[in-house]
């Protein structure tokens, strides 16, 4: 594993260079990768996959989804199985159901758990809630994860483009011997830039806070909060949206993607550098209560409870549907998707 310090902190991490692709290839060579489930990871990953040379099936059961699957390519018969078939030919098995269908799926897909596989997982999610979701693997089976750090949407196109996402990974049982260097070698293969070792525990409390947190929950609080003031005190919705949202994904979010949130400031005005430097911190002070709450309700399990009950309704992705469709038709998002048909190279 290669050393780097990350400000100050010294960690161990594999990078493509330590571990290349055909180191990968060639350990997992005589594995049957099964990925189960093609929502969102499951496509991402399997392509991903099948693009580096693995030897990789797909279990999804009937429906809009396993058409897709085909259109990607997948083969009925070959590459494509119902869940129990992909299950049973698999020798590591990617568990990529949502993880509130994890919990239901489970008695099936511990049937297929011989002596000697793997059972991988994206999330700590299933395997540290078990008291809540019942998935407790056997002891003679390899259980890892590797979790990118980001949308199965993303981890394709960045592969696409010749990227990587980065992913975390850990191992919850070492049956085999091998468990670390299969989950590396997954990792790789799913198409990670670089890996960072975790625990189940550290990745899915991490994980349910940034998503809960600045990555989905919290930004979207924030946008709205300066959207309201802002139309509150008569400015227009082009001035409000271009003001909140539209200027920090086209122009800023990509400067601080490049070089740090530094290089971002030192491009823009001293009097912006002036304003920001003076304001960046009564917001933190404002909004890391709130964080702290968020994190002891996802470290007493209430967010795990939540996410179960509520996606485990069988009308969940209707009740999550109507909601999105609540953000999509405030003020702010439809101003957003005129925003957005004004860009020119969308012409
Ligand atoms: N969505 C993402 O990009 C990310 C997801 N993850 C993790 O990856 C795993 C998979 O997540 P997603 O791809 O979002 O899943 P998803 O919500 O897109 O669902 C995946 C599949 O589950 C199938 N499914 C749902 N209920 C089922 C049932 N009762 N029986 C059989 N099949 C059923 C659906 O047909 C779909 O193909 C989860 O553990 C998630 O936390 C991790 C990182 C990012
Ligand atoms: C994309 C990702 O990594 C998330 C936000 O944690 C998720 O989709 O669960
Ligand atoms: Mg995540
Ligand atoms: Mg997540």
């Amino acid at each position: 594993m290669a050393k780097i310090n990350f400000g100050g902190v010294e960690e161990e991490v594999v990078t493509r260079e330590e571990f290349p692709l055909e180191k990968a290839r060639e350990f997992l060579k005589d594995e049957v990768i099964a990925v189960i489930g093609y929502g969102v990871q499951g496509p991402g990953q399997s392509l991903n996959m099948r693009d580096n040379g693995f030897n990789v099936i797909v279990g999804q059961r009937k429906g809009k989804t396993y058409d897709k699957a085909v259109r990607d390519g997948w083969v009925p018969g070959e590459t494509l199985f119902e869940i129990e078939e992909a299950l049973e030919k698999g020798t590591i098995i990617c568990f990529l159901l949502s993880d509130a269908a994890q919990i239901e799926l489970w008695p099936t897909v511990k049937k297929y758990l011989t002596a000697g596989k793997a059972l991988y997982f994206s999330h700590g999610f299933g395997v540290t809630y078990k008291d809540q979701t019942g998935i407790i693997p056997p002891d003679d089976v390899d259980v890892f994860l590797v979790a990118p750090k980001g949308s199965g949407t993303s981890l394709r196109r960045m592969f696409v483009e010749g990227k990587g996402l980065n992913s975390s990974f850990a191992i919850y049982q070492d049956a085999s011997g091998k468990a670390r260097q299969r989950a590396i070698a997954m990792g790789i293969g799913v198409g990670s830039g670089y890996l960072f070792e975790t625990n189940f525990y550290k990745e899915v409390t991490s994980d349910l806070t940034g998503e809960r947190g600045t990555l989905m929950g919290a930004i979207q609080g924030i946008f709205a909060a300066q959207y309201d003031v802002l139309r509150a005190n008569g400015h227009s919705p082009s001035e409000a949206f271009n003001e909140t949202v539209e200027e920090l994904t086209q122009s800023l979010m990509p400067l601080v993607a490049e070089n740090g949130m530094d290089w971002m400031y030192a491009n823009c005005s001293t009097t912006a550098q002036r304003g920001a430097l003076d304001w960046w911190k009564p917001f933190r002070d404002a909004t890391k209560p709130v964080f702290e709450q968020l994190y002891n309700s996802v470290k007493a399990g209430e967010q795990a409870n939540i996410s179960i009950t509520r996606n485990s309704q069988s009308d969940y992705r209707e009740k999550l549907e109507e909601e999105l469709k609540e953000l999509r038709e405030s003020e702010m998002w439809r101003a957003g998707t005129a925003v957005r048909s004004l860009r020119p190279e969308r012409n």
